[in-house]
């Protein structure tokens, strides 16, 4: 079971699922009449994107890319790459990026540059989690879930070599699941 690898707990499922409707309404709010091109980037934003679209009271559509920026499991690279573009054409469009983390602030700093030279209407940011002191490059979001501090976290998309992400809250794994690993 997933269960016996979590160190720590920091957002139970039930803490997540009342703050993505509070940001579901926020947008709401912000959106009426934009018919906003909701982006996910693959694959950590999956289950928080999920959860989210669906507490948007507004039209919008959906699109996805995959961009990779992590070298290792714990280290990003800093050099990020495309691997799964847009299908829709972006110019004149309101975006809302929808993340898992914002940790070095390196992924999102790419993809917003890129955003706005297809000539994007606007660029919005909303993430789950924000990890202030991981930042390297300067990034703030527009909505966000929960800080969490300097720590590698798991569950709700996040992974450790792709596991852990279907755990429906957020926590912190146990020493012994990386020492295993070695
Ligand atoms: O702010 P940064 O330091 O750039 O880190 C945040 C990015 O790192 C993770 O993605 P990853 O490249 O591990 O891909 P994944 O979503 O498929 O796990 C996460 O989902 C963010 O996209
Ligand atoms: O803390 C994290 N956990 C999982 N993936 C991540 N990608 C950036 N930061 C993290």
């Amino acid at each position: 079971m997933l269960e016996k690898d979590i160190e720590k707990v920091f957002y139970s499922e039930a803490q997540i699922q009342e703050r993505v409707k509070v940001l579901g309404q926020q947008i709401s709010e912000d959106y009426q009449d934009k018919n906003p091109l909701v982006v996910g980037v693959l694959k950590g934003a999956v289950p928080f994107l999920a959860d989210l679209v669906r507490a948007i009271n507004v039209h919008l559509e959906m699109d996805f890319m995959d961009v990779s920026s992590y070298g290792s499991a714990f280290v990003s690279s800093g050099e990020v790459r495309i691997l799964k573009d847009l299908d829709t054409v972006v110019e004149g469009r309101h975006i809302i990026l929808v993340e898992d983390i914002i940790d070095s602030g390196r992924t999102l700093k790419y993809l917003v540059e890129l955003l706005k030279h297809r000539k994007a209407a606007s660029v919005k940011i909303v993430t789950m989690l924000d990890k202030p002191e991981g930042r390297v490059v300067d990034m703030e979001a527009d909505y966000i879930g929960f800080d969490v501090p300097n720590e590698f976290v798991v569950g709700y998309g996040l992974d450790y070599i792709e596991n852990y992400r279907n755990l429906p809250y957020i926590g912190v794994l146990k020493p012994a699941v990386y020492e295993n690993a070695d």
